[in-house]
């Protein structure tokens, strides 16, 4: 049966990243998806802007909405203090069976629990189900409708406290105009707006990050 592009990425950090390094691996992957195959990871150059937010939040427990290939959960995990970890929720499982394998491979697997459900089925677990009181950091990375009732539902479920910083993809590309309505004109958040690229190509992108006022 024919491999999956996924398969494909994962097979390509086996052979040619080195087990136990989370660099190794992002760099294996954005090298396979710049020269070989396109794939969404969020990339190195927004990376580097989720880098910078996770640093600052310095958060000890987040949350990733979209896991793909695992490769924001291993650039998220890599930041982590002792102690901290990331849930991260994927509702493909075919992707959610790529992602454990990057995860482990990357050695973060301590640090990462992957979730594996549609989102609105989660989020109102997390607190009874999952243990968690409140998030310190939301990275948003699914389905672009997704993005405001999942806000919406955080807040719903009281897992943002003062303080909390949700940082969301793509809201250039694909899009994401109806979350960015709802999130700059909503008093509870302090919105700051970060241009870049697409990832692997050399298209306008942006990534929203939106503070938790209480
Ligand atoms: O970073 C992303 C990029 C794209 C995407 C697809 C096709 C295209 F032409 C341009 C961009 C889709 C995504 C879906 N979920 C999460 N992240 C994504
Ligand atoms: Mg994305």
């Amino acid at each position: 049966m024919n491999q999956s592009k996924e398969q494909r990425i994962l097979n390509f950090v086996l052979q040619n990243a080195v087990r136990g390094d989370p660099c190794s691996v992002l760099d294996t992957i954005d090298k396979y998806c710049s020269q070989k195959e396109w794939a969404m990871n969020v990339g190195n150059e927004k990376g580097l802007i989720l880098d910078k937010t996770v640093e600052e939040a310095n958060p000890s427990v987040a949350l990733e909405l979209g896991t793909y290939c695992g490769y924001s959960a291993v650039r998220i995990a890599r930041l982590l203090k002792a102690g901290a970890h990331l849930l991260t929720v994927e509702f493909n499982p075919e992707f959610a069976a790529i992602a454990k394998q990057m995860i482990e491979f990357a050695g973060v697997q301590d640090k990462v629990k992957l979730l594996e459900g549609p989102s609105e089925e989660i989020i109102p677990q997390l607190k009874k189900k999952y243990e968690v009181d409140t998030l310190d950091f939301v990275f948003l990375d699914h389905w672009k409708d997704r993005y405001t009732p999942d806000t919406i539902l955080l807040q719903e479920c009281n897992l943002l406290r003062k303080g909390s910083v949700l940082l969301a993809d793509n809201v250039i590309v694909p899009g994401a105009p109806e979350f960015l309505n709802y999130i700059r004109n909503n008093p509870h958040f302090q919105c700051t707006n970060y241009p870049s690229r697409l990832e692997y190509m050399k298209v306008e992108d942006a990534m929203e990050k939106a503070v938790f006022l209480g």
